[in-house]
């Protein structure tokens, strides 16, 4: 019975540091995520001038409610998109000159919702090329609060950012949404802020978050829901019944809106088991087609998309549009991907189906767009297609840099 450990959360560890930084005291954050997106917004918060002391199982941030210590930084936000809109919004409620940058396709991702939002409220935040693109420039003179009106409609990220600046305004936020997708990402968030001692209250569409900064406190990583999936996803499209593999530390009372998916896999036919302790995905040896809408969770998405040629019938994955704005357009990734392997695809806008069957025999080299989801979920194809490889693997660095090896692992032990 294969028991995988896995890497903390990248979006519980991207909040923590937020919170750590913004909170009276000194936090201790126990099993981080040690990878490229969460050493970056460490590195970020470094540059800022904070105090982040870092060893292997723990990391230490001293935290400054009145913003960061340094009145000018350059910050390189890398590819990650919580360091790319949740540190702007950081950086605001200080009182200096912050420039952020980022990767090339981070640069391309969406921001504006965000800048408009910081901007009604006051922020002074100017985009050296693009307008609502990174890089930008945020002239912070600490932000006085109030009402504010959010499309979240593309990303949620835009709602965390501003949730987590809210106790940092003189005033408070009220903050309406007019659309919202990964909501429960929104959720982790007043989960995470209230662990800080924070209340955020929630009427229907609007958010109110009270002023008056967050408390120091020491908080334990749960392991990241996103990367258990490919794990699950193993056990559940294995040619031989039984096979089975249990993720420990992540059931019942998980954070994360992810852990989901193996409520898709159970719909499938997989026998899944989530107890306090743990969860549990056991292959049945069949996978059968279905209709799911992933709004919610669609970090899951190409880990679907990659067994769905193992099922019984199409598989249809719907609502899912923010997908193509992500570290790549995944529809199209996972559709061209697929089409290598001789599997049959259509996509729409929002939407992606996959016909069933993969000729046996069929290789090809996976174009991962440097998204480490991609790679991570043909990994888990390659388990039943042989002679599949990646154009860069080590794209896996974003999340889990260690990936190859432990899925290598348990590839032998299934
Ligand atoms: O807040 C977060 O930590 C995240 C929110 C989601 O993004 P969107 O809200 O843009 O869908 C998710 O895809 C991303 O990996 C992490
Ligand atoms: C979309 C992702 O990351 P982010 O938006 O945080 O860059 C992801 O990890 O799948």
């Amino acid at each position: 019975m294969p028991v995988v450990t896995i890497p903390g959360s990248k979006s519980i560890t991207a909040r923590a540091l937020f919170l750590a930084a913004a909170a009276d005291g000194v936090t201790t954050l126990v099993r981080p995520l040690r990878s490229d997106d969460t050493e970056g917004f460490a590195e970020g918060l470094v540059r800022l001038g904070y105090r982040v002391g870092r060893t292997r199982d723990a990391w230490q941030v001293d935290g400054r409610p009145q913003g960061p210590a340094v009145d000018e930084a350059d910050v390189y936000c890398r590819d990650g998109a919580t360091t790319a809109r949740f540190l702007p919004a950081l950086a605001a409620a200080g009182h200096g000159t912050y420039r952020f940058d980022a990767s090339a396709q981070m640069r391309r991702r969406p921001l504006l919702p965000l800048t408009r939002a910081l901007r009604d409220l006051g922020v002074d935040l100017r985009h050296e090329e693009a307008e609502g693109h990174h890089p930008l420039t945020v002239r912070a003179a600490g932000v006085e609060g109030g009402e504010v009106v959010l499309d979240a409609g593309q990303s949620s990220q835009y709602l965390t950012a501003l949730l987590l600046l809210g106790p940092l305004t003189r005033k408070g936020l009220r903050i309406r949404v007019t659309d919202l997708v990964s909501v429960p990402y929104v959720e982790i968030t007043i989960a995470m802020m209230r662990a800080f001692g924070v209340e955020v209250e929630r009427e229907g569409d609007v958010f109110l978050v009270p002023p008056g900064g967050y408390r120091a406190t020491t908080y334990a990583i749960e392991p990241d829901a996103s990367t258990a999936g490919y794990f699950f996803a193993a056990a559940a499209a294995a040619v031989t019944p039984g096979a089975e593999v249990t993720v420990p530390g992540l059931g019942t009372g998980a954070l994360q809106g992810d852990l989901g998916f193996v409520e898709v896999l159970r719909r499938m036919g997989a026998e899944v088991s989530v107890r306090p302790d743990g969860t549990t995905v056991r292959g049945t040896g069949v996978l059968h087609g279905l209709t799911v809408n992933m709004r919610d969770i669609s970090d899951t998405m190409p880990t679907l998309a990659a067994i769905a040629p193992f099922a019984d019938g199409p598989v249809r994955i719907e609502d899912v549009a923010n997908t193509r704005v992500k570290e790549c357009d995944r529809l199209e990734a996972c559709a061209e991907n697929l089409r290598r392997l001789g599997v049959e695809v259509s996509t729409g806008p929002d939407w992606i189906e996959i016909r069933p069957g993969v000729p046996s025999g069929s290789g090809a080299e996976i174009t991962s767009y440097g998204d480490h989801r991609i790679v991570m979920s043909f990994a888990v194809t390659g388990l039943r297609v042989p002679g599949i490889s990646f154009d860069d693997p080590g794209c896996v660095r974003k999340t889990f840099p260690g990936f190859h090896e432990e899925f290598g692992a348990l590839r032998a032990r299934l």
